[in-house]
């Protein structure tokens, strides 16, 4: 059995599966908890099948669909966003209900030609507010473009006020037989929801934003996400989680990551982080990025206000694994932190010039003044130095 199936309310089925054999998300993001591929299924007067899953999982995700339809035929695939770890079954699906109207708005059809390769066949175009009627449940659509595909849209069916929110309120993880929020601990799923909504969403988050405050002003008594766990229970948790990543309200605490090959600037990191205790910062977390994924940084980083970045130099550069951090915080637009830079160097430099054209492009955050670059190893004044960054980035945390 690979898809698990669970009656959430009546004729309303939740049927994911998890993916525990896949190694990197968009073979890029590590997945050492596996990740959950959800898809819904209302068997009302029609029958509508809410997403699909991956391909991979196609054949026990058929037999679930055939299970719960009873003999019945299948009337509406509702197509909220066509990454492929959801439409991968749309084919499989019409094959096996030619006559199935598939439902999407006008991109989510051009979208369909051209990832699918397929005679669409019946097609309900839907525009935002529209509604499918399905007898006792009705789904009403509404656009969310470019969370985080152009065609991105979530449904909300106002009988029992079930919010069919495709990517957002997702997360890394596999469900490990907990489906509902009421079964499992807030605390064991909100790291790899961070980290998935930091990397996966962050770079749209002013667009997030604004498909939150659609969906706060609606009444939800359950949200069903196509990642993650379904919350019937508390629902604003959520909710309020998503709207704090989406705004990048943090927390006091910094974050160090450095990139160091014979330990120099290792040492200016791990002094930083007990100046930085000696200032009162209780979060403290330092990362070597040629150890952890910057996966796992940028998700720290989303959690607090502070971040350290440091650099050996590397052929009169940065460091190539602290620019790919620098590269990924341009790319999900690092906003609401304080900023401090330090790093070291042999002979002429290049990682510290680097590291201030980065600080000084901007972006909506604040630089700590003090900038320590040693020559070699720390002296007297690198130390002096580093407690002067520390004292002015927990002035300049504690100053909110
Ligand atoms: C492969 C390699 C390339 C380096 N390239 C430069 C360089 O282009 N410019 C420079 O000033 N120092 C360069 N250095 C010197 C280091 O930046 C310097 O030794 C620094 O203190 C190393 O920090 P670490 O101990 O944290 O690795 C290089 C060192 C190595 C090993």
């Amino acid at each position: 059995m690979n898809t698990v199936s669970v009656e959430i309310l009546k004729d309303l089925y939740y049927m994911g599966v998890n993916d525990r054999e896949t190694n990197l998300f968009e073979n890029m993001w590590p997945l050492p908890e596996g990740v959950a591929y959800n898809s819904y299924l209302i068997t009302d007067e029609k029958t509508a099948l809410l997403d699909t899953v991956k391909i991979t999982k196609v054949d026990g995700f058929i037999d679930s669909l055939k299970d719960n339809l009873g003999g019945r035929n299948l009337d509406y695939l509702v197509v909220h966003h066509m990454e492929p770890d959801h439409s991968g079954c749309i084919k499989t699906v019409r094959d096996l209900y030619p006559e199935v109207t598939i439902v999407g708005n006008k991109k989510t059809k051009s979208m369909m030609s051209d990832y699918l390769d397929i005679e669409i066949g019946n097609f309900v175009e839907v525009k935002d507010g529209d509604t499918l009627d399905l007898g006792n449940r009705k789904l009403t659509f509404v656009n969310t473009p470019m969370v985080h595909w152009p065609e991105s849209m979530v449904s909300y069916e106002s009988t029992d006020k079930i919010l069919f929110s495709q990517d957002i309120f997702g997360g890394f993880g596999a469900l490990n037989g907990t489906i509902f929020d009421d079964e499992m601990n807030f605390e064991f799923f909100q790291d790899e929801m961070r980290r998935y909504y930091s990397n996966i969403v962050g770079k749209y988050s002013k667009q997030a934003a604004k498909a939150l405050q659609k969906v706060k002003a609606l009444d939800i008594n359950i949200i069903c996400p196509v990642h993650g766990i379904v919350w019937r229970t508390n629902p604003d948790r959520i909710v309020d989680e998503y709207i704090k990543y989406a705004n990048q309200v943090n927390e006091e605490g910094v974050v160090i990551a450095y990139g160091s090959m014979y330990g120099n600037t290792e040492k200016m990191a791990d002094y930083l982080a007990r100046f930085l205790a000696e200032e009162g910062i209780k979060n403290v977390k330092v990362f070597d990025v040629s150890k952890t994924h910057v996966s796992y940084i940028l998700s720290e980083i989303w959690k607090y206000k502070g971040v350290i970045i440091g650099s050996c130099t590397y052929n009169n550069s940065v460091y190539p694994n602290v620019n790919q951090l620098l590269y990924t915080l341009k790319m999900n637009k690092l906003n609401n932190h304080v900023l401090g830079i330090f790093g070291s160097y042999g002979w002429s430099g290049g990682a510290v010039k680097e590291l201030s054209e980065f600080a000084s492009e901007g972006g909506n955050f604040e630089v700590v003044p003090t900038v320590v670059e040693t020559k070699g190893t720390m002296k007297e004044d690198d130390v002096e130095g580093l407690k002067k960054m520390a004292k002015e980035m927990a002035g300049l945390l504690k100053a909110e």
